[in-house]
Formats: C-alpha cells, structure tokens, sequence
C-alpha cells in the first residue's frame, strides 16, 4: 500500500530551535560537550498532592532508536537547507548520553528531578521535545487516573475514552498511563493488544436503536455472547431498560453470563438504587450495576456519596483529555555543562520568582522513609557527592522558606533515579505494565492519607540538603556578579 505520510522516524520530532541550536554548537565545536539536563515540573496537576511519573518505556524506545533516516536528512537538506557537513554529523548521529530516571508510576513531586540526560550538548539539545512531549502527555494522564482510582477504591474503573481523546497515539497512550495511575480494563482493543491490559466492553445505543426494542437488542446480544451486560437506557431505564435486562437473564438462564447493567444517563444514583431494588428482588443479587457518562472523581464522589448502587465505573472522555487541566508543565532545564578544560560546571536559571530559580549541580533525589512508621517523610534533593543514608540525623528543610525544618532520624534514603542509559548502552530491565501498576500501588502506601486526598491535600516536603542550597545561593551570587561585571 502506498502510504500518504511516511512516517519513519521520530527524529524529526523536535522543534526546529532544537537543530538550529545543535548547528551552533557543531558550528563553533561544542557540541560533543558534557550537558545535563533535568526533567521536572513545578506545580503539581488538578492541585492533587502528588503526580505519577510515566512515559519512560517510550522515552527509551525513542532514545535506542535514535537517529536521523535517510529521508529525513533529505528533508532537512531539500527543505530546511542545511549545509552537508552539518548533515553528515547528523546522519552518523546516535544517542551516546547517560539517562537516570524514575521508576515508571514512580509517585513524584514538584521540583524535583524525573529523569536526568546527561549526553553531549548537542544531542541532549535535540531530544528535549520529544522527551517532553512523552512526559508531560502520559504523567499527566497517570495522575488523573490515580485522582479518579482513589476515590473509585476497590471497585472495578474500566477506560473509555478513545473516542474523544486527542488523536490515535494519545488514546493508546493516555490508555496506558491510565493503567499505570490504577485504572483495571480498557474499552480499546489495540491497546489490550499492544500492552496486555484488560479489555473489556458492553454495548452501545446503536444496538438497541438497531433492533428498534430493549428486550430484541438484549436477547440477540445474548444470544451471540456468553458474557452480558445490557445497556439499558436508551428508552426508558426503569419501565423498558431494566425490566428487559432482567427477562432475558431469566430467559437464557445458564447459557449466558448475565453480568449485569449500564446506565449512562439520568439521575445515577436514583436510577442505580432502583435498578438494584429490581435487580435483587428478579432474583439477581449480583448482577452488577455498571456506570458511565461524563464521569470524574468530583462526579463519582458525589454519587458514592448519596448511596448509589455503582459497581463499575467506566470514564473516557475527562480522564483521556485530562479535561480540567489540559496540560502538565514539565520542564526540561540545564544544570551543568563541561568547560573547555573539561571540568563539570554548576548552571543556573534565574528567575523573579523564587519558585522558579532552578537548582544547579549533579543530584540525587532521595525519598525519606521512617522506618518506624514505614512512612515518607519527604524528599530529599542532596549533591551527588553527598552519602545521605549515613547521616545520623537529617535536617530537611523547605527550599524557600528555610524556616520551616524538621530532623528525621531512624530512616532510609531511598534513591529514586535509576541508570537506564550508561553512555548509550541501554542498561535498564523495562518492568511488564502490570508491574509497573504495581509499583505505582506500592509506591502511594508509603505517603499519609493527608497526601492523597483529591481535595486540599497537604504539601508533600521536597526539600534541599544545606549543601545543595548553599551551592543554589552561591550559583545565585555569581549569576549576579557576572551580569553586574557584564554592565559595568
Ligand atoms: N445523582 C447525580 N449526582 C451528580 N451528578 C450526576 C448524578 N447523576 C448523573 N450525574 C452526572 O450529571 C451529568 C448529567 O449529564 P446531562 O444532563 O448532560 O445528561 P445525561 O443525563 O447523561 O443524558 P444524555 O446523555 O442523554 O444527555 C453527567 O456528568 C452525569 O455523570
Ligand atoms: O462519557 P465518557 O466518560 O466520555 O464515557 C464514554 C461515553 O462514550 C459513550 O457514549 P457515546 O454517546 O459516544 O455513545 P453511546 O452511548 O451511544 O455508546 C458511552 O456511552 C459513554 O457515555
Ligand atoms: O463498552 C462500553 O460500554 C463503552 C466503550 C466505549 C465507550 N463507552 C462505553
């Protein structure tokens, strides 16, 4: 098949600042010098408490397959008219950083560090979008997910939302992270097909439409599937819907699976409570009461909160689009570069707002367990230098109002970067989804239930070593005297 768009590589997917950036330094000999940068955000999403780091197995696709394609140079060439030299470096290009990151459905905070790049300049340049772009997109959907799972609890959330996401690659991803944040099944096949998570289904209008009368959908349904769950709005739920629903699960008996209801409109938590009145008393006590339309946690809350008789949930389109905040902020900042003599040296950006000053030096991110409650204290953002599991005591500190202190003991320091790259050989074991899942579950025992809770929750400490804030405070005053010196 002739295909309209041949789409071979990933490359190219970077802004073009990117490449006009890699020139400069190739231009001027740079560019094979030592650049760390550092992913984070600043604000956590939806005001939850905490977000869930995703993307990573794609980021480490994209980096292993790093490299420009014959049609791409061509483009550049034809196109964007590069000159040749310039784009036989490009050609002969391969990713040869070092890339530390979070375990994926890692729990993460603001400002700290999801993933470091450490890799010559002029390719730590070029990825930055794409790694953004990966990152922002399934982190954000991660944590919309986990919101939605919490207050789900130990109910069954199903996945819905590939109809109204933003095009096929974020409802196969978003569908993913989904997965990760707690989410039990999806409704898209090629994600079940692809990543190994659940699928599941009932049905829709159409079929009801299609046979013009709830009772024919329902018995042809049945009639074709083991499994069943009827769909039974689309007329009237209580006089036509339920009633049918119930009759041909007494009809058909053993040979189907009646699995229970949907109800997608209307009052929910009156029409549940009904339709389980009815239910139990036909003599199907657990057939199970399924729920979907514009759902979200705020929506879920307040119908668990008048006794509505829902037990699975099923929501697309506000958790696929991350509806009430369509995008994570994450960043992608230099915090050191090598000299001409080839020494590492701190970098810093500057900025009014205190918040927004980035914290310079080779790091490690530690979270503090108490081993006494088994509990994070907070985390902890040390030099890479410094051995902080040793510390007898641990003075952690807010990074802007130093004031606020407190002193850990008994705790262990759990290091939460991981080598997934060393000098461009992939060194990571990728987790299966489902252990990824796993770890995300585990991972949110370790923070209090003020953390967690999707309304007001509690700041999580993301704290500085004295060392690492000494260093911010000294980058700040030479940044100063150097833009002082340049004015004078
Ligand atoms: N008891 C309830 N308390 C709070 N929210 C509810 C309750 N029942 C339903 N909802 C939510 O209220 C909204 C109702 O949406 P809307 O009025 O647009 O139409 P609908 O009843 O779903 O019907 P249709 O799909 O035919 O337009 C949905 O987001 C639904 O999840
Ligand atoms: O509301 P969401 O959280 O996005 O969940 C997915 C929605 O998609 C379907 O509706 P749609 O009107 O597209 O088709 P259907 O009801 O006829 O199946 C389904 O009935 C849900 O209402
Ligand atoms: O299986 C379902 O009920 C379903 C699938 C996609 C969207 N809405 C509902």
């Amino acid at each position: 098949m002739v295909r309209l768009y041949n789409d071979d590589s990933l490359n190219l997917h970077t802004d073009l600042y990117q490449i006009n950036m890699a020139k400069t330094y190739w231009q001027d000999g740079i560019h094979e010098r030592k650049a760390v940068f550092e992913v984070f955000f600043r604000k956590l999403p939806f005001d939850n408490g905490y977000a869930i780091f995703a993307g990573l197995e794609r980021i480490t696709e994209y980096l292993r397959d790093f490299r420009f394609s014959k049609e791409d140079i061509q483009y550049l060439r034809n196109e964007l008219g590069y000159e040749e030299e310039f784009l036989q470096y490009l050609s002969d290009l391969r990713f040869t950083g070092t890339v530390r990151a979070m375990h994926e459905g890692e729990i993460v905070f603001g400002n700290e560090p999801m993933i470091q790049v450490e890799a010559p300049l002029a390719q730590a340049q070029i990825v930055e979008t794409a790694l953004l772009n990966i990152v922002n997109f399934q982190t954000l959907i991660a944590t919309k997910a986990s919101r939605i799972k919490h207050v789900v609890g130990d109910e069954t959330v199903m996945e819905f939302g590939s109809r109204r996401a933003h095009e096929l690659d974020a409802a196969i991803w978003g569908t993913r992270a989904a997965f990760i944040g707690g989410f039990d099944a999806t409704s898209n096949v090629r994600a079940g097909k692809r990543f190994g998570i659940p699928v599941s289904g009932t049905h829709a209008h159409a079929m009801v439409q299609a046979y013009r009368d709830d009772y024919t959908a329902f018995k042809k349904y049945a009639e074709s599937h083991r499994d069943c769950v009827f769909l039974v709005d689309t007329y009237d739920t209580l006089k036509s819907g339920v009633p049918s629903a119930i009759k041909v699960a007494k009809e058909f008996g053993n040979k189907i699976n009646f699995i229970g209801i949907r109800l997608d409109s209307g009052d929910m938590a009156f029409l549940s409570k009904a339709a389980r009145k009815m239910l139990d008393k036909a003599g199907f006590p657990n057939a199970k009461i399924v729920a979907s339309s514009d759902l979200d946690e705020y929506t879920i809350l307040h119908l668990k909160s008048q006794g509505a008789k829902i037990d699975v949930w099923g929501v697309g389109t506000k958790l696929i689009t991350a509806y009430d905040q369509p995008a994570l902020g994450a960043v992608y900042k230099m915090v050191s570069i090598e000299d001409e003599n080839g020494n590492m040296q701190d970098t810093i950006k500057i900025s009014s707002n205190a918040h927004k000053v980035t914290t310079p030096g080779l790091k490690n991110v530690y979270r503090i367990i108490n081993m006494e409650t088994n509990k994070s204290e907070g985390d902890y953002i040390a030099m890479r230098d410094e051995d902080v599991q040793s510390q007898k005591e641990l003075k952690m500190f807010h990074p802007v109002h130093t004031y606020i202190s407190k002193v850990v003991t008994h705790f262990e320091a759990r290091n939460l970067l991981h080598d997934i790259f060393v000098n461009g050989e992939f060194v990571y074991k990728l987790p299966s989804l489902h252990e990824i899942q796993g770890y995300s579950r585990e991972s949110l025992a370790f923070l209090w239930e003020e953390y967690k809770r999707s309304l007001n929750p509690h700041e999580y400490p993301v704290d500085l070593s004295q060392k690492c804030w000494d260093n911010k405070i000294k980058n700040i005053e030479e940044v100063k005297q150097h833009v002082k010196s340049l004015s004078e």
